[in-house]
């Protein structure tokens, strides 16, 4: 007998999306939402999203991939060279780039350099809008941006309006996304969330917890690396996962911020981490975190290779 080898109905789709915008757009609060679950990272502060994250949004008749690139922004340093490069790849590799644009924010000069930059890398990539954050604003000015949004990108691209915090729209937007993927089967299993290697997703979670309410310029100076992960351990007959992280900072200074007082900060920042942590392995963690310095690190293409750049 022959067996189906399409692996289900023909008009099955399956693709890969990159989501783009500048910094604090709601990229990642809107991979969430669609995937159903915390895999890119968040955070209140600009350009904290610096790998390429995945999340997977499995139907019965599609699956499509995320990815979550960091923020296109002026390279100052080696690392934002890198950043931008790794963004411009993941323009030219997915099915479609969709740009988002915050339904309460003009669009300003930011919006038109990074579809400047779309159509300069990858002119044959799908382009679609999205209108985030469409529950900050009235009606009427949703509107009002959806057609800014048009004129900016071209009457033959679709915009979509969306609120990730409200979930208005969000069948649309995969609706959308469905429409815009080529047939063909599912790469991953289903119920698979995300393929970052688990060390990645561990290192962003606690970079996440480091820097919240830490002042602007932190963000670039931050790296964290997973030293070492063991689930071997038991604690009072529940496995426990003990997971040893460096967080690298450039300054002293730095480093007195994240610590805190008499390591006030540093231990908030492993409740916050450990908590996350536990709830997406489902186990108990054993968080150890240490804070070093690695000077210029992110100028010292030597140091950005250990820190996994
Ligand atoms: N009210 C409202 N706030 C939102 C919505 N989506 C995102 N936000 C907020 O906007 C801020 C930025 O969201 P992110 O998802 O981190 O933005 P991002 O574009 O991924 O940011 P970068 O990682 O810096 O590029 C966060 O404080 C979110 O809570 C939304 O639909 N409604």
């Amino acid at each position: 007998m022959v067996s189906d080898v399409s692996g289900g109905s023909d008009d099955f789709r399956s693709g890969f999306v990159c989501l783009v915008g500048r910094p604090n757009t709601g990229k990642s609060t809107l991979t969430n939402a669609l995937v159903g679950a915390k895999v890119a990272i968040t955070s209140s502060r600009p350009q904290t999203t610096r790998h390429t994250i995945r999340g997977i949004i499995h139907r019965d008749d599609a699956q499509i991939i995320l990815v979550d690139t960091p923020g296109l922004h002026r390279p100052r340093t080696l690392l934002g060279q890198r950043l931008n490069d790794l963004v411009r790849d993941t323009y030219t590799e997915v099915d479609a780039v969709g740009i988002c644009i915050p339904a309460d924010e003009k669009i300003g000069p930011g919006d038109r350099w990074i579809h400047e930059q779309i159509g300069a890398v990858a002119p044959k990539t799908t382009l679609f809008g999205i209108v985030t954050k469409i529950d900050k604003v009235s009606k009427n000015a949703v509107a009002e941006q959806l057609l800014a949004v048009s004129q900016l990108l071209g009457p033959e691209r679709e915009v979509i309006p969306v609120s990730a915090t409200s979930g208005e729209n969000l069948d649309r937007v995969v609706a959308l996304l469905r429409s815009l993927m080529p047939p063909g089967p599912a790469f991953y299993p289903d119920g698979e969330l995300t393929d970052e290697p688990e060390n990645v997703l561990m290192a962003e979670l606690i970079r996440e917890a480091a820097l919240e309410g830490v002042r602007d310029e932190l963000p670039h100076s931050l790296a964290v690396v997973i030293e070492e992960v063991n689930d071997s351990k038991t604690r009072r007959g529940e496995p426990v996962l003990t997971i040893f992280a460096n967080l690298y900072v450039e300054r002293s200074s730095q480093k007195a911020i994240i610590i805190g007082k008499g390591g006030a900060r540093l231990r908030e920042v492993g409740i916050k981490a450990r908590a996350q942590l536990e709830r997406i392995f489902g186990t108990k963690v054993f968080l150890d975190l240490h804070v070093k310095i690695a000077k210029d690190w992110q100028r010292d293409p030597k140091q950005l290779g250990k820190l996994g750049f």
